[in-house]
């Protein structure tokens, strides 16, 4: 599990070793780690160090000085370190160590801001130590104007930022343009939430930990993202005696005679994600095609009520005149049982939700859901803020929300979020909504009960339904990527996701059941 943290937390942890009089150590240590990985950017694109041309981007705080001093140990390998002092001061120590090691400092002025910015433009390696933790709002001036002419250039080398590229906000993964995206952001002590979330992690590229020593000071995550070993841990697996009911029975209410293949899509992602069996409730012209898409759904009629399920999910395909299917809906999630409601199914909400309903909607369908609740957020100002958007929705609603997107947030009402980006570009195609609501659905089928499976993994009860919804997400990513590297990197539609989905679930449990796997090929067989 990635751990994220905000600014305000990681500054805190770092307190108690700040009064112990480790302040420096701390930013040794920080400085060593970017230095480490600026050498092997260096290693993966140059035969030699020696030579290699690096300018570092310092602004008036600390993360100037961890980037002075990363630039300090660079300098003294051979390199040729530039520093250009964005603001009237510098860290003290940072500035004497790099310029003891033979680094090149300019102060950044009006005229000599075209030639720095081709020097920075033309350098193996850039550095971003203009703001860390300690910024309030974007750059000023010289450093923005000195950002945007770097950006305009032809680049030739790789943006590694210093904690975080300057301007992205730690805590909420906000972003002042101008940014100077990053190839890699070397982030210290804990990753920070806002590298996790857009548009903070468009900036970032990769993100690379280091640790400082503050671990035992930190407080629980602010935010967290599912890797293979968790989710290998929270997927459930049929007991040897299970059959198709204790396994879990999705009851899906989806698709329109509009939208008939949502239904149909939705079906698919569910059967892919090992629920014991789905029964679909809908027009029968859906109804046939459903059964002609995936036999192996029972179509049933009634309502909601007499029809036993473990989850429900509801709306995917469904528009405002699908009055039937709107009052199934609204029946499902009035039940006491875990629900995904999806598309159609957004605009028919009460008031007042429960964390164990799952909303997914994406950022246009968020901003008409703030729309109704009399809330002034539109489309531009969800995305400009990601984070803080699922989370006030999640709050708002009382409901666990999930914010789909190239990240995709998942916030339950009192906090436990999830970061998944799991994913390809190439997973924006229609359908590819349905397909999730379909496998998150078969999740809470199967594991909504299973409080002890999350407990063990530390998330509280409460949490679970988030943890649920982002262990989906993470198999829908990954299966999408996968399906995408079946063509060799090439487009996909949506049903190839749930196609896909299978053997990812397979492989990934892998991990978890390798130690029985071991001994079972020890083991003598049964004559
Ligand atoms: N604690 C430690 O020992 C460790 C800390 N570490 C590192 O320290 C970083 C935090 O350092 P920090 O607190 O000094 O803040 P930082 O992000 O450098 O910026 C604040 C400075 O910039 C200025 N400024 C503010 N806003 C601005 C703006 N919009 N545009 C321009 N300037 C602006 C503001 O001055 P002002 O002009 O407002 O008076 C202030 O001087 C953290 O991210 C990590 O890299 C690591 O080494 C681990 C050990
Ligand atoms: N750029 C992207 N990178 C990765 N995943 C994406 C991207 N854009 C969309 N997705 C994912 O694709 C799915 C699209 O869902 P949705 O917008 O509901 O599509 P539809 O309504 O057509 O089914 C979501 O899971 C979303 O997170
Ligand atoms: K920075």
């Amino acid at each position: 599990m990635i751990s994220a943290y905000t600014g305000t937390q990681v500054r805190a942890a770092e307190e108690p070793l700040m009064a112990a009089g480790l302040g420096d150590v701390l930013m040794h240590r920080a400085a060593h780690g970017l230095a480490k990985a600026v050498v092997h950017e260096l290693k993966s694109h140059r035969d030699r160090l020696n030579g290699a041309s690096v300018v570092v981007l310092v602004g008036t705080g600390n993360n100037g000085g961890d980037g002075l001093y990363a630039a300090s140990f660079l300098a003294a390998r051979g390199m040729r370190t530039t520093a250009v002092l964005t603001g009237n001061a510098a860290h003290p120590a940072g500035l004497a160590a790099f310029e003891r090691a033979g680094g090149r400092v300019h102060r950044l002025t009006e005229a000599a801001l075209p030639g720095l910015a081709a020097e920075a433009a033309g350098a193996d390696v850039v550095i971003d130590a203009v703001l860390g933790t300690g910024a309030k709002g974007g750059l000023r001036e010289n450093a923005a104007d000195l950002v945007r002419a770097i950006t305009d250039k032809d680049r030739q080398g790789v943006v590694v930022a210093c904690d975080l590229p300057s301007g992205v906000d730690a805590d909420t993964g906000a972003a002042v343009a101008p940014v100077l995206p990053a190839d890699l952001t070397v982030t210290f002590g804990g990753a920070k939430a806002g590298l996790l979330a857009d548009p903070g992690a468009d900036h970032a590229g990769r993100v690379l930990i280091v640790p400082i020593g503050i671990d035992e000071h930190l407080p629980q995550p602010s935010l967290r993202r599912l890797e293979d070993a968790d989710i290998a841990r929270l997927l459930p697996h049929p007991a040897r005696r299970a059959q198709k009911y204790s396994r879990g029975v999705l009851g899906v209410v989806a698709g329109s005679e509009d939208y008939p293949g949502a239904a149909v899509l939705a079906c698919r992602g569910a059967l892919a994600a090992g629920v014991g069996m789905v029964r679909y409730l809908g027009p029968p012209s859906v109804a046939h095609l459903v059964r002609l898409s995936c036999p192996e759904v029972v179509c049933s009629t009634g309502t909601v009520a007499e029809n036993r399920v473990q989850a429900w999910l509801v709306g995917s395909g469904m528009g405002p005149r699908d009055h039937e299917q709107l009052t199934r809906a609204r029946e499902a999630i009035a039940s006491d049982l875990p629900v995904v409601a999806d598309a159609g199914a957004l605009p028919a909400l009460p008031a007042m939700l429960a964390p164990h309903v799952v909303l997914t909607p994406h950022a246009g369908e968020l901003a008409s859901l703030f729309q109704r609740l009399g809330h002034g957020e539109d489309r531009e100002a969800v995305e400009a803020g990601t984070l803080g958007a699922v989370r006030h929705a999640a709050e708002r609603t009382g409901a666990t929300v999930l914010l789909k997107g190239a990240t995709t947030l998942v916030s339950a009402p009192w906090g436990t979020t999830f970061s998944q980006a799991d994913g390809t570009a190439w997973l924006a195609t229609a359908g590819s909504g349905d397909v999730l609501a379909g496998v998150i659905g078969a999740l809470l089928a199967q594991t909504g009960s299973d409080v002890g499976r999350f407990s063990k993994a530390g998330i509280a009860a409460d949490g679970r339904w988030a943890a649920i919804a982002a262990l989906g997400t993470a198999l829908h990513g990954r299966a999408g990527r996968a399906a995408s590297e079946a063509v060799s990197g090439g487009p996909i539609t949506a049903g190839r996701i749930a196609d896909a989905l299978p053997e990812i679930w397979g492989k990934v449990s892998m991990l978890s059941n390798s130690g029985a796997w071991k001994r079972n090929s020890h083991s003598q067989p049964l004559r």
